[in-house]
């Protein structure tokens, strides 16, 4: 007889939600894509037209979102195999499907009490506060439809999950083993994640991590000396490693997160590194970002330079995130479970390093908008 009691337990959760930013996936939707990723947020039109080149270069396509619907089978796999009976839907910010058009299919499926999954691991306005303002959106439209309208709580940032984390080691090892032998023992790390304007990463996360670069720049560093400190353990070879940026848009008098991966390598070539590999530690798949900023652009100024280097792959599919994802579904929910009576003790919160699991709920001033707006899954 099976102990029923052993069941992993979603409850009072009945659906997760994987929301991410979605992409095209043809040359027709490009342009149309970018106005949604772009309306009312101020892009300079010479941005937008240098980044449609980048996906035309692509054949129109961004890779966005087969990775999200590998994800999705991953997930489901890995629940299905663990005796979690929990369906995963998927929406995205930008594309098709559209976050507001599964909501209301998940709605009309009955379901009620609705976990989220965002493909962002940090706290950001744009990784985080941005999707609860999706949320809010979404629901505020099914609320004018008539429908019932379900909760939305959304999962804690995975930055510092070790489903998260050890899955980038093994990929800076795997990186390190494509440069030549030689070069490998004294090539530094290069933990690269998407900039941001400086204004943004100060207030990023609850105000009491405010502060110059906030938990957004905190967080990378984290999981940078993370990875750096396991890589070391590994190979017994001590890389020097620094955070830097990519993909930096917006006008030029507004600062950004500095320096840029490109910058980053030149200065390394200068000082005579002999090789450099980069780590997206910032991004969940290998997506345009990664593919065209890093495999394209970082990747055509380094053989300018001279400078062997690589590229360390992101977690994507692997079995290790989709275990942590259910992980961190069967810790909220069994938080949830206690704070409502239900259960005895509140779960075990699994996070590496020192700053600990971050929070369920998104505080008030949590990454704030330039202009206020309604937020869905947090404390405003
Ligand atoms: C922090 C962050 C993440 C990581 C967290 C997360 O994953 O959420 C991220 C992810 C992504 N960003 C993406 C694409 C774009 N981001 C843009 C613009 C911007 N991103 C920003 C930040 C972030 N972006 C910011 C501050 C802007 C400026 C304007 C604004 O405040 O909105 C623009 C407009 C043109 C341009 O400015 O480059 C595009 C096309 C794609 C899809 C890639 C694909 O298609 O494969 C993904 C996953
Ligand atoms: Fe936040």
């Amino acid at each position: 007889m099976p102990d029923l009691s052993e069941q992993p337990s979603s409850a009072p959760y009945d659906a997760l939600l994987l929301l991410s930013f979605g992409g095209p996936e043809g040359p027709e939707d490009v342009v149309p894509f970018l106005e949604n990723v772009t309306r009312g947020r101020g892009i300079p039109r010479e941005r937008l037209k240098e980044v449609g080149r980048h996906y035309f270069l692509f054949g129109g396509v961004s890779p966005i979102n087969a990775q999200n619907r590998e994800l999705l089978q991953a997930l489901r796999k890995d629940f299905a195999e663990h005796g979690l009976d929990l369906p995963v839907y998927w929406g995205n910010r930008n594309w098709a499907p559209y976050l507001t058009d599964t909501l209301r299919e998940m709605v009309t499926d009955g379901r009620r009490r609705i976990l989220v999954l965002a493909t962002s691991a940090y706290a950001s306005y744009s990784g985080c506060r941005q999707y609860r303002e999706n949320l809010a959106d979404a629901l505020a439209t099914l609320e004018t439809e008539g429908l019932p309208l379900p909760r939305v709580d959304k999962l804690r940032h995975y930055y510092n999950h070790p489903g998260f984390v050890r899955p980038m080691v093994e990929a800076t090892l795997a990186a390190l083993g494509e440069l030549p032998e030689g070069l490998r023992a004294a090539a530094h790390l290069a933990f690269t994640t998407h900039s941001i304007p400086t204004a943004a990463a100060d207030t990023s996360g609850p105000p009491a991590d405010h502060g110059e670069g906030g938990a957004y720049v905190a967080e990378h560093l984290e999981v940078a000396r993370l990875v750096a400190d396991a890589v070391r353990e590994r190979t017994g070879a001590d890389h020097p490693w620094r955070l830097v940026y990519q993909s930096r848009s917006g006008a030029p008098h507004i600062p950004w997160l500095e320096p840029d991966i490109c910058d980053h390598l030149e200065e390394l070539h200068g000082e005579g590194a002999p090789a450099a590999v980069m780590v997206p530690i910032g991004f969940v798949s290998d997506h345009m970002e990664v593919k065209y900023d890093l495999d394209t652009e970082a990747a055509a100024k380094a053989a300018e330079l001279g400078l062997p280097v690589s590229r360390a792959s992101t977690v994507g599919a692997d079995p290790r995130f989709a275990a942590a994802v259910r992980d961190l579904v069967l810790e909220r929910a069994a938080t949830e479970r206690f704070a409502e009576g239900g259960a005895a003790a509140a779960p075990e919160r699994c996070a590496l390093g020192s700053l600990g699991p971050s929070h369920d709920l998104c505080p008030v001033g949590c990454c704030p908008a330039r202009s206020p707006r309604p937020a869905a899954a947090g404390a405003d």
